[in-house]
């Protein structure tokens, strides 16, 4: 008889977007995301940091203080990061999990790839008008968007 505990395809796919996430240096907003196709296959991942060629021991990870001198202005965001990462072919129909709700900004990008369901796993920023205009957009788009339901599986890997 197959093994019962196996990881659903949800829990597989937000796993590896919180693994991700684990590579951040944001010292407050840890965030990954992971891109699937409608095939379940991992089309590719990302995480919130600095650009290429940026150091990230120079740049500020600051929240507050004069705009420059804050993340802001520089930092790439998971969902972006993991569409640029993808190396060849389209996002058409894809799907993304994402360990936290997409900003406005990504929503653009999710949307104009061709990525058809996000799948998130928290929405702190929810009172924001940013991730009002993320929902707004995604809604006209005909983007679907589902909130992750928590499992009470804990994943414990030896590295
Ligand atoms: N959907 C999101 C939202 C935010 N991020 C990144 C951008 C920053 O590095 C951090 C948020 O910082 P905070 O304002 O909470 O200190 O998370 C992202 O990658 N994706
Ligand atoms: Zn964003």
């Amino acid at each position: 008889m197959k093994r019962q505990d196996y990881l659903s395809w949800d829990e597989y796919f937000m796993g590896i977007a919180h693994l991700s996430a684990r590579r951040s240096k944001d010292p407050n907003t840890q965030v990954g995301a992971c891109i699937v196709s409608e095939e379940n296959k991992i089309l590719s991942v990302g995480y919130n940091g600095m650009p290429t060629g940026c150091n990230d021991d120079d740049m500020p990870w600051d929240r507050e203080g004069e705009f420059l001198e804050t993340k802001y202005p520089f930092v790439c965001h998971a969902e972006l990061n993991a569409i640029l990462n993808r190396s060849t072919g389209s996002l058409k129909n894809a799907k993304i999990y994402v360990s936290l709700f997409p900003c406005n900004e990504c929503a653009k990008a999710i949307i104009q790839s061709g990525i058809k369901e996000v799948i998130y796993g928290d929405d702190k920023y929810a009172d924001t008008d940013n991730v009002r205009a993320s929902k707004r957009m995604f809604d006209m788009a005909g983007v679907k968007i589902r909130l992750y339901k928590k499992t009470d599986r804990l994943v414990r890997i030896e590295l």
